[in-house]
């Protein structure tokens, strides 16, 4: 017999509720000596903040999950309770693992039950802009069951056989065509139990969550990426981040 009061499963996602898991568990060892570095300031501000509030920017976001260090997580609270963040979006706060895989699965082990989508954003993303936030969970919405923002290279790319030992030469292998690579950002979004299953399954090394589905052999989405998405990895996206926060501002006429 059938229900025509039950939503249709397009509808069911269209309606579905958005949840970020924001890891931020890393020590940022390749941006040098100090504090962990979703804790480090750019312009008086945690990275982190920046980070939660380019999540919570998004009206479709009602729940953030920070994964915080190991041993930082009531300072972590802290900080939270120390800014001006959006009223309509819960928090919650974990402690993170030895890699930024297993801090994911803390994040996505916290997750209430009423969520079923799943953002994964990096801490070390600030700058974000909320129209590729959005843009990531409509295509969730749509029906992708993990979709990654991504844009175009500038450098040409080549496969080399790394060095055995540090000094030695590393031949090139391979130089891929780069019309049909892309620099993969965050947020990326998730069915979410298409994220949970990946977790569970893959257990090899990956560096973002979106090749763990890959693995499950479904197919990933790519939306438009955007330049202000950029990773703080090294110090000098510490300037460039400063700067991006400066015109922001110079913009906003403050
Ligand atoms: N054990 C880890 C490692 C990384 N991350 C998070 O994953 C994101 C992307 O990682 P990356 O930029 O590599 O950060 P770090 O691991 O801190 O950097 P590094 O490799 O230079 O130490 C960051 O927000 C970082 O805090 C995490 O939550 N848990
Ligand atoms: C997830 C990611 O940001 C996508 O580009 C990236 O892979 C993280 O890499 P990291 O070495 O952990 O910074």
């Amino acid at each position: 017999m059938s229900d025509d009061s039950r939503p249709s499963p397009t509808t069911a996602r269209a309606e579905a509720r958005t949840a970020v898991v924001i890891p931020a568990a890393g020590r940022g060892v390749r941006l040098g000596p100090g504090a962990p570095k979703a804790l480090r300031a750019l312009n008086g501000t945690p990275m982190l903040i920046h980070a939660v509030r380019a999540m919570a920017a998004s009206r479709a976001v009602s729940l953030v999950v920070v994964v915080a260090p190991p041993d930082g997580a009531a300072e972590v609270k802290s900080l939270l309770d120390a800014h001006a963040l959006p009223e309509r979006t819960d928090f919650l706060i974990v402690p993170g693992g030895a890699e930024r895989q297993d801090s994911v699965k803390l994040g996505l082990d916290a997750l209430p039950p009423e969520y079923d989508i799943v953002l994964v954003h990096d801490a070390a993303r600030p700058l974000v802009p909320v129209d590729t936030v959005d843009a990531v969970i409509e295509a969730v919405r749509d029906g992708a069951p993990a979709v990654v923002p991504a844009l175009p290279l500038a450098d040409t790319v080549k496969e080399v056989e790394p060095a055995s030992a540090a000094g030695d030469p590393e031949p090139v292998v391979a130089t891929p065509e780069r019309a049909r690579l892309r620099a993969v950002q965050t947020p990326q979004g998730f069915d979410r139990a298409t994220l949970v299953r990946a977790h569970e399954t893959v257990t090899d090394n990956v560096t973002d969550d979106a090749s763990m589905v890959e693995q499950l052999g479904l197919t990933v989405v790519v939306v438009p990426g955007h330049e202000e998405a950029f990773k703080v990895t090294r110090p000098l996206d510490l300037v460039l981040a400063e700067a991006v926060l400066a015109r922001r501002r110079l913009n906003d006429g403050f």
